[in-house]
Protein backbone atom coordinates (compact mmCIF):
# COMPACT_ATOMS: atom_id res chain seq x y z
CA UNK A 1 0.00 0.00 0.00
CA UNK A 2 1.25 3.68 -0.63
CA UNK A 3 1.63 6.33 1.96
CA UNK A 4 -0.39 9.22 1.38
CA UNK A 5 1.67 11.80 0.62
CA UNK A 6 -1.66 14.63 -0.19
CA UNK A 7 -2.12 14.39 3.19
CA UNK A 8 0.62 16.42 4.85
CA UNK A 9 0.38 15.12 8.58
CA UNK A 10 1.22 11.62 7.19
CA UNK A 11 3.94 13.34 4.77
CA UNK A 12 5.45 15.11 8.03
CA UNK A 13 5.80 11.66 9.72
CA UNK A 14 7.45 10.34 7.18
CA UNK A 15 9.75 11.94 6.14
CA UNK A 16 10.81 13.83 9.57
CA UNK A 17 9.08 12.02 12.29
CA UNK A 18 9.69 8.60 11.19
CA UNK A 19 13.25 9.41 9.66
CA UNK A 20 12.63 8.06 5.96
CA UNK A 21 14.05 11.49 5.04
CA UNK A 22 13.91 12.75 1.53
CA UNK A 23 15.65 10.40 0.47
CA UNK A 24 13.12 7.73 1.26
CA UNK A 25 10.03 10.10 -0.18
CA UNK A 26 11.75 9.90 -3.46
CA UNK A 27 12.54 6.23 -3.08
CA UNK A 28 9.12 5.40 -2.80
CA UNK A 29 8.28 6.46 -6.22
CA UNK A 30 7.22 10.40 -5.60
CA UNK A 31 7.38 12.24 -9.05
CA UNK A 32 6.53 15.42 -8.02
CA UNK A 33 7.05 18.15 -5.15
CA UNK A 34 5.00 18.05 -2.17
CA UNK A 35 3.34 21.18 -0.82
CA UNK A 36 5.06 21.89 2.32
CA UNK A 37 8.38 21.48 0.49
CA UNK A 38 7.58 24.29 -1.70
CA UNK A 39 9.65 27.46 -0.94
CA UNK A 40 7.84 30.87 -0.68
CA UNK A 41 8.77 32.79 -4.25
CA UNK A 42 11.16 35.31 -2.65
CA UNK A 43 13.16 32.36 -1.41
CA UNK A 44 13.24 30.35 -4.84
CA UNK A 45 16.44 30.13 -6.96
CA UNK A 46 16.11 31.23 -10.65
CA UNK A 47 16.95 27.84 -12.79
CA UNK A 48 19.11 29.76 -14.88
CA UNK A 49 23.04 29.77 -15.18
CA UNK A 50 24.09 31.88 -11.87
CA UNK A 51 27.06 34.08 -12.29
CA UNK A 52 30.50 32.09 -11.42
CA UNK A 53 31.83 33.55 -8.55
CA UNK A 54 35.58 33.99 -10.11
CA UNK A 55 36.87 35.04 -6.69
CA UNK A 56 37.07 31.89 -5.61
CA UNK A 57 40.03 30.73 -7.90
CA UNK A 58 41.75 28.28 -5.33
CA UNK A 59 44.50 29.55 -3.29
CA UNK A 60 47.41 27.46 -2.96
CA UNK A 61 48.37 26.93 1.09
CA UNK A 62 51.27 25.02 0.02
CA UNK A 63 53.30 28.48 -0.97
CA UNK A 64 52.31 29.48 2.75
CA UNK A 65 55.76 27.57 3.98
CA UNK A 66 58.05 29.68 1.22
CA UNK A 67 59.00 32.91 -0.07
CA UNK A 68 55.05 34.10 -0.69
CA UNK A 69 53.86 33.36 2.16
CA UNK A 70 52.56 37.47 2.47
CA UNK A 71 50.97 37.40 -0.76
CA UNK A 72 49.11 34.32 0.25
CA UNK A 73 47.79 35.53 3.69
CA UNK A 74 46.82 39.03 2.09
CA UNK A 75 44.78 36.87 -0.19
CA UNK A 76 43.26 34.74 2.55
CA UNK A 77 42.62 38.09 4.32
CA UNK A 78 40.96 39.86 1.75
CA UNK A 79 38.60 36.79 0.78
CA UNK A 80 37.37 37.39 4.62
CA UNK A 81 36.99 41.06 4.39
CA UNK A 82 34.85 40.62 0.89
CA UNK A 83 33.09 37.76 0.27
CA UNK A 84 33.72 35.81 3.19
CA UNK A 85 34.41 32.67 1.02
CA UNK A 86 37.53 30.98 -0.93
CA UNK A 87 38.35 27.60 -2.12
CA UNK A 88 41.82 26.10 -1.28
CA UNK A 89 44.19 23.11 -2.59
CA UNK A 90 47.05 21.48 -1.17
CA UNK A 91 45.47 21.74 2.22
CA UNK A 92 46.50 19.32 4.05
CA UNK A 93 44.01 16.66 3.34
CA UNK A 94 44.60 14.31 0.00
CA UNK A 95 42.30 13.68 -2.16
CA UNK A 96 42.00 10.09 -2.01
CA UNK A 97 40.15 10.71 0.56
CA UNK A 98 38.16 13.28 0.11
CA UNK A 99 36.74 10.66 -2.83
CA UNK A 100 36.25 8.55 0.18
CA UNK A 101 34.48 10.81 2.00
CA UNK A 102 32.10 11.51 -0.82
CA UNK A 103 31.39 7.62 -1.48
CA UNK A 104 31.11 7.12 2.54
CA UNK A 105 28.48 9.46 2.42
CA UNK A 106 26.69 8.14 -0.34
CA UNK A 107 26.72 5.13 1.67
CA UNK A 108 25.15 6.16 4.76
CA UNK A 109 22.40 7.83 2.80
CA UNK A 110 21.97 4.66 0.67
CA UNK A 111 21.44 2.31 3.68
CA UNK A 112 17.50 0.91 4.87
CA UNK A 113 15.75 4.14 6.80
CA UNK A 114 16.32 2.03 10.07
CA UNK A 115 19.92 2.59 10.09
CA UNK A 116 19.60 6.09 9.72
CA UNK A 117 16.22 6.92 12.02
CA UNK A 118 18.16 4.83 14.76
CA UNK A 119 20.17 8.50 14.76
CA UNK A 120 17.20 10.73 14.75
CA UNK A 121 17.98 13.39 17.87
CA UNK A 122 14.83 11.89 20.42
CA UNK A 123 16.57 8.85 20.01
CA UNK A 124 20.16 8.54 18.80
CA UNK A 125 22.02 6.24 21.02
CA UNK A 126 24.84 9.03 21.40
CA UNK A 127 24.54 12.55 21.57
CA UNK A 128 27.52 12.94 19.68
CA UNK A 129 25.45 11.90 16.07
CA UNK A 130 21.91 13.47 15.09
CA UNK A 131 20.43 12.59 12.04
CA UNK A 132 17.43 14.46 10.56
CA UNK A 133 15.95 16.38 7.57
CA UNK A 134 16.23 20.25 6.78
CA UNK A 135 17.19 22.79 9.63
CA UNK A 136 14.56 23.23 12.08
CA UNK A 137 11.39 21.71 10.04
CA UNK A 138 9.05 22.00 13.11
CA UNK A 139 9.37 25.70 12.38
CA UNK A 140 10.06 26.25 8.76
CA UNK A 141 7.23 27.90 6.47
CA UNK A 142 8.29 25.12 3.64
CA UNK A 143 11.12 22.34 4.35
CA UNK A 144 14.71 21.84 3.20
CA UNK A 145 15.46 19.16 0.32
CA UNK A 146 18.26 17.90 2.57
CA UNK A 147 18.53 14.76 4.88
CA UNK A 148 21.61 15.00 6.91
CA UNK A 149 23.82 13.36 9.45
CA UNK A 150 25.83 15.45 12.10
CA UNK A 151 28.81 14.28 13.86
CA UNK A 152 29.94 16.13 17.10
CA UNK A 153 33.75 15.54 17.95
CA UNK A 154 34.30 15.17 21.80
CA UNK A 155 37.93 13.04 21.39
CA UNK A 156 38.94 9.90 18.82
CA UNK A 157 38.15 7.35 20.85
CA UNK A 158 34.63 8.57 21.07
CA UNK A 159 34.66 9.35 17.52
CA UNK A 160 35.49 5.86 16.32
CA UNK A 161 32.89 4.02 18.86
CA UNK A 162 30.02 6.49 18.38
CA UNK A 163 30.21 8.09 14.81
CA UNK A 164 27.84 5.65 12.33
CA UNK A 165 29.80 3.04 10.91
CA UNK A 166 29.77 3.68 7.25
CA UNK A 167 31.61 7.18 7.90
CA UNK A 168 33.48 7.12 11.11
CA UNK A 169 37.02 6.43 10.16
CA UNK A 170 36.95 8.73 7.03
CA UNK A 171 35.15 11.95 8.56
CA UNK A 172 37.39 11.44 11.78
CA UNK A 173 40.55 11.61 9.13
CA UNK A 174 38.94 14.38 7.63
CA UNK A 175 38.74 16.09 10.67
CA UNK A 176 41.60 15.87 12.41
CA UNK A 177 43.83 15.81 8.55
CA UNK A 178 42.31 19.37 8.36
CA UNK A 179 42.83 21.44 11.56
CA UNK A 180 46.26 22.45 11.55
CA UNK A 181 44.93 23.96 8.08
CA UNK A 182 42.15 25.81 9.87
CA UNK A 183 44.04 26.94 12.66
CA UNK A 184 46.69 28.50 10.36
CA UNK A 185 44.08 30.34 8.67
CA UNK A 186 42.37 31.59 11.59
CA UNK A 187 46.03 32.91 12.67
CA UNK A 188 46.47 34.78 9.43
CA UNK A 189 43.20 36.47 10.21
CA UNK A 190 44.04 36.70 13.39
CA UNK A 191 47.17 38.16 12.86
CA UNK A 192 45.97 40.37 10.13
CA UNK A 193 44.41 42.66 12.89
CA UNK A 194 47.04 42.61 15.59
CA UNK A 195 45.80 39.82 17.77
CA UNK A 196 47.99 36.85 18.79
CA UNK A 197 45.67 34.25 19.98
CA UNK A 198 47.19 32.36 22.95
CA UNK A 199 47.05 28.50 22.69
CA UNK A 200 43.94 28.44 25.53
CA UNK A 201 42.47 30.97 23.80
CA UNK A 202 42.39 29.38 20.18
CA UNK A 203 41.33 26.13 21.87
CA UNK A 204 38.34 28.02 23.69
CA UNK A 205 37.54 29.66 20.32
CA UNK A 206 37.43 26.30 18.53
CA UNK A 207 36.70 23.75 20.94
CA UNK A 208 33.30 22.62 18.92
CA UNK A 209 34.26 20.57 16.15
CA UNK A 210 31.39 19.05 13.87
CA UNK A 211 31.64 17.32 10.85
CA UNK A 212 28.26 16.96 8.88
CA UNK A 213 27.02 14.69 5.64
CA UNK A 214 24.61 16.29 3.33
CA UNK A 215 22.22 14.45 0.96
CA UNK A 216 20.44 16.57 -1.22
CA UNK A 217 18.14 14.19 -3.41
CA UNK A 218 17.39 14.68 -6.94
CA UNK A 219 14.46 16.84 -7.12
CA UNK A 220 11.80 16.87 -9.98
CA UNK A 221 11.10 20.47 -9.71
CA UNK A 222 14.38 22.19 -8.50
CA UNK A 223 13.13 25.78 -9.16
CA UNK A 224 10.39 24.78 -6.31
CA UNK A 225 12.61 23.95 -3.51
CA UNK A 226 16.13 24.76 -1.91
CA UNK A 227 18.35 22.20 -0.52
CA UNK A 228 19.52 24.98 2.52
CA UNK A 229 18.02 28.35 2.89
CA UNK A 230 19.85 31.12 3.27
CA UNK A 231 22.03 31.74 6.66
CA UNK A 232 25.44 32.18 7.41
CA UNK A 233 27.13 29.66 9.58
CA UNK A 234 27.68 30.34 13.08
CA UNK A 235 30.74 29.42 14.20
CA UNK A 236 34.36 30.69 13.45
CA UNK A 237 35.12 29.01 10.06
CA UNK A 238 33.53 26.40 8.07
CA UNK A 239 35.52 24.03 5.31
CA UNK A 240 33.26 22.05 3.43
CA UNK A 241 34.23 19.37 0.93
CA UNK A 242 31.68 19.94 -2.30
CA UNK A 243 30.72 17.40 -4.94
CA UNK A 244 30.97 18.00 -8.20
CA UNK A 245 27.70 18.89 -9.10
CA UNK A 246 27.36 22.58 -8.00
CA UNK A 247 24.62 24.28 -6.42
CA UNK A 248 26.22 26.38 -3.77
CA UNK A 249 25.80 30.00 -3.68
CA UNK A 250 27.12 33.12 -1.86
CA UNK A 251 25.69 36.56 -2.01
CA UNK A 252 27.05 39.16 -3.37
CA UNK A 253 27.50 42.75 -2.32
CA UNK A 254 25.14 44.29 -4.48
CA UNK A 255 22.45 41.50 -3.14
CA UNK A 256 23.15 39.11 -6.92
CA UNK A 257 24.05 35.22 -6.18
CA UNK A 258 27.17 33.61 -7.04
CA UNK A 259 27.77 29.85 -7.29
CA UNK A 260 30.82 28.83 -5.71
CA UNK A 261 31.89 26.65 -8.78
CA UNK A 262 33.24 22.89 -8.18
CA UNK A 263 36.90 22.40 -7.77
CA UNK A 264 37.76 18.75 -8.12
CA UNK A 265 40.92 18.47 -4.95
CA UNK A 266 39.86 22.06 -3.49
CA UNK A 267 37.84 22.43 -0.24
CA UNK A 268 35.57 25.51 -0.18
CA UNK A 269 36.13 27.92 3.51
CA UNK A 270 34.08 30.38 4.83
CA UNK A 271 33.36 32.42 7.83
CA UNK A 272 31.27 32.09 10.44
CA UNK A 273 29.62 34.98 12.44
CA UNK A 274 31.79 34.24 15.37
CA UNK A 275 35.03 35.43 12.89
CA UNK A 276 32.75 38.08 12.62
CA UNK A 277 31.55 39.18 15.81
CA UNK A 278 36.18 39.00 17.06
CA UNK A 279 36.92 40.88 14.25
CA UNK A 280 34.34 43.58 15.22
CA UNK A 281 33.03 43.51 11.76
CA UNK A 282 36.40 43.58 9.57
CA UNK A 283 35.44 39.85 8.38
CA UNK A 284 32.20 39.24 6.61
CA UNK A 285 30.25 35.44 7.68
CA UNK A 286 28.87 35.28 3.91
CA UNK A 287 25.16 34.65 3.36
CA UNK A 288 24.87 31.60 1.59
CA UNK A 289 22.40 28.73 0.33
CA UNK A 290 22.28 25.82 -1.89
CA UNK A 291 20.15 24.61 -4.84
CA UNK A 292 18.67 21.42 -5.63
CA UNK A 293 19.05 19.86 -9.08
CA UNK A 294 17.32 17.40 -11.46
CA UNK A 295 20.76 15.70 -12.43
CA UNK A 296 21.62 13.72 -9.77
CA UNK A 297 21.54 13.32 -5.74
CA UNK A 298 24.56 15.87 -4.50
CA UNK A 299 27.05 15.20 -1.23
CA UNK A 300 28.73 17.65 0.56
CA UNK A 301 30.76 17.34 4.01
CA UNK A 302 31.32 20.39 5.94
CA UNK A 303 33.30 20.59 9.15
CA UNK A 304 32.23 23.29 11.18
CA UNK A 305 34.15 25.00 14.15
CA UNK A 306 32.67 27.08 16.53
CA UNK A 307 33.38 28.04 20.65
CA UNK A 308 32.80 25.80 23.74
CA UNK A 309 29.21 26.42 24.47
CA UNK A 310 30.74 28.10 28.01
CA UNK A 311 32.87 30.47 26.01
CA UNK A 312 32.48 34.22 26.35
CA UNK A 313 32.72 36.13 22.65
CA UNK A 314 33.10 39.19 21.97
CA UNK A 315 34.83 41.71 19.75
CA UNK A 316 38.57 41.36 20.62
CA UNK A 317 39.64 44.30 23.15
CA UNK A 318 42.91 45.33 20.40
CA UNK A 319 40.17 45.47 17.51
CA UNK A 320 37.68 47.64 19.54
CA UNK A 321 40.38 49.68 21.02
CA UNK A 322 41.49 50.61 17.18
CA UNK A 323 38.22 51.31 15.92
CA UNK A 324 37.16 53.20 19.09
CA UNK A 325 33.25 51.42 19.27
CA UNK A 326 32.36 47.57 19.69
CA UNK A 327 29.65 46.81 17.10
CA UNK A 328 29.06 43.81 19.03
CA UNK A 329 28.45 42.76 22.99
CA UNK A 330 29.74 39.91 24.75
CA UNK A 331 27.58 37.18 25.46
CA UNK A 332 27.86 33.21 25.98
CA UNK A 333 28.16 31.43 22.76
CA UNK A 334 25.81 28.50 24.27
CA UNK A 335 23.02 31.39 24.47
CA UNK A 336 24.12 32.48 20.50
CA UNK A 337 23.70 28.37 19.51
CA UNK A 338 20.42 28.28 21.43
CA UNK A 339 19.07 31.44 19.98
CA UNK A 340 20.72 30.11 16.46
CA UNK A 341 19.15 26.88 16.22
CA UNK A 342 15.77 28.19 17.69
CA UNK A 343 14.42 29.96 14.45
CA UNK A 344 15.03 29.01 10.86
CA UNK A 345 17.15 30.23 8.43
CA UNK A 346 16.92 33.96 7.83
CA UNK A 347 19.92 35.58 5.91
CA UNK A 348 22.30 36.79 8.71
CA UNK A 349 19.69 37.91 11.06
CA UNK A 350 21.38 34.87 13.30
CA UNK A 351 23.53 38.09 14.00
CA UNK A 352 21.36 40.33 15.25
CA UNK A 353 21.31 38.54 18.51
CA UNK A 354 24.99 39.57 18.94
CA UNK A 355 24.62 43.19 18.00
CA UNK A 356 25.86 45.78 20.66
CA UNK A 357 22.69 47.95 22.17
O1 LIG B 1 26.02 21.79 0.97
C1 LIG B 1 26.62 22.86 0.89
O2 LIG B 1 27.29 23.16 -0.10
C2 LIG B 1 26.56 23.87 2.01
C3 LIG B 1 25.85 23.40 3.23
C4 LIG B 1 25.76 24.45 4.28
O3 LIG B 1 25.73 25.63 4.02
C5 LIG B 1 25.70 24.07 5.69
O4 LIG B 1 25.58 22.84 5.98
O5 LIG B 1 25.77 24.97 6.55
FE1 LIG C 1 26.24 26.84 5.76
Amino acid sequence: MGINFEDQTTLFNFVVREGNGVKGMIDSGLSSVPRPFVQPLSERIPTQKALTCEATQPIDLSNLDGPQHKEVAKQIVEAAETLGFFQVVNHGVSVELLELLKSSAHEFFAQAPEEKSMYLKEVSPSKLVKYGTSFVPDKEKAIEWKDYVSMLYTNDSEALQHWPQPCREVALEFLNSSMEMVKNVVNILMENVGVTLEEEKMNGLMGTKMVNMNYYPTCPSPELTVGVGRHSDMGMLTVLLQDGIGGLYVKLDNGEWAEIPPVHGALVINIGDTLQILSNGKYKSAEHRVRTTNIGSRVSVPIFTAPNPSQKVGPLPEVVKRDGVARYKEFLFQDYMNNFFGQPHDGKKSLDFARAE
